[in-house]
């Protein structure tokens, strides 16, 4: 079985408290993009993990959809082993949810193939346990995100017919010392109130990882520049960094913040 986990990103992002168990409280709106990997799950007489693409880095035994399939057998001891192919496509390090995707994605997979008839809900409290960002990739709508980002509402939200423009320029971010960089504050608006009203994205709409990562990395901040020069009505970083991103009416010219790193371009 072949599925195609997608990334995702993250328009608004709001860290506004800093809890005990040292993750910190969210808000966000996670929008799914067209920017995808490939997975391949079979039945096999023994476990394998094989991946092509981009270079993983760490240990294969921790790859996430290993860890999801550890997850699933704790629970179902029956399951058979696995023969898994990964076609890495989506940055990593990218603050696009590529590893969650996979994670979420494989879960969803196995959940078809090992004919378990696990209801979302079921599969979101497994997500939850591979990673915050996972549970949004087991419905992989548009949703706004509490909590750590597991808690989720659907959000009418829909950028259809829009066009972005999505540039990653080799930096790996790591999402726990960006979140390290942060100074948490509460959020005194509604983001869902400036959801509604895309006209005003540039003042209401803020990923809250930029007032640290811009500093320590310029490029980003350059990014952002040259997406509003080219016409774009919102750019910002997507969740911890580094991929930047404009968001645009019509399909934008050729932008000089595409020369040389990878690009995702595509209507929604
Ligand atoms: C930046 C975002 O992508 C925004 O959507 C997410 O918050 C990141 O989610 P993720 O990659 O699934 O993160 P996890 O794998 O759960 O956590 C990685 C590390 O990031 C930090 N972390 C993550 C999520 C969160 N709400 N608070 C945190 O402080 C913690 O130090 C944690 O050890
Ligand atoms: N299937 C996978 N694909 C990518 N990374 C994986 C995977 N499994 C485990 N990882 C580990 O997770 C780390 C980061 O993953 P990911 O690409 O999701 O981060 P990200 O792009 O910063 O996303 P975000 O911050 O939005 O969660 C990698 O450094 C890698 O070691």
């Amino acid at each position: 079985m072949i599925v195609f986990p997608n990334a995702k990103i993250n328009l608004g992002l709001y860290i506004t408290a800093k809890r005990s168990d040292g993750y910190h409280e969210i808000q966000s709106c996670m929008y799914p993009i067209p920017l995808t990997d490939a997975l391949e799950i079979q039945v096999s007489k023994k476990n394998r993990f094989e991946s092509s693409g981009l270079p993983i880095p760490g240990n294969p035994e921790d790859n996430l959809i290993l860890k999801a399939y550890r997850l699933l057998k704790k629970d179902f001891q029956d399951l058979p082993h696995i023969s898994v192919h990964l076609h890495k496509y989506i940055p990593i390090g990218a603050g696009l949810g590529g590893g969650s995707a996979d994670a979420a994605f494989a879960l969803t997979l196995m959940n078809q193939l090992f004919e378990l008839y696990l209801e979302d809900w079921i599969l979101e409290d497994y997500a939850a346990q591979l990673g915050s960002d996972c549970p949004f990739f087991v419905g992989n709508t548009p949703k706004l995100v509490s909590g750590r980002g597991e808690l989720m509402e659907d959000s009418p939200l829909d950028l259809q017919g829009k066009w972005i423009v999505l540039v990653y320029p080799n930096i790996h971010i790591s999402t726990k010392e960006a979140y390290a960089g942060v100074k948490p504050t509460p959020l005194e608006s509604s983001l869902s109130e400036c959801l509604a009203e895309p006209d005003n994205w540039q003042s209401c709409l803020k990923n809250d990882f930029e007032a640290s990562l811009f500093p320590l990395y310029p490029l980003l901040k350059t990014l952002k520049e040259q997406f509003y020069e080219a016409g774009a009505y919102y750019a910002a970083m997507s969740g911890s960094g580094s991929s930047v991103f404009g968001l645009f009416e019509n399909e934008p010219p050729p932008l000089p913040a595409e020369v040389g790193y990878f690009v995702f371009r595509s209507q929604l």
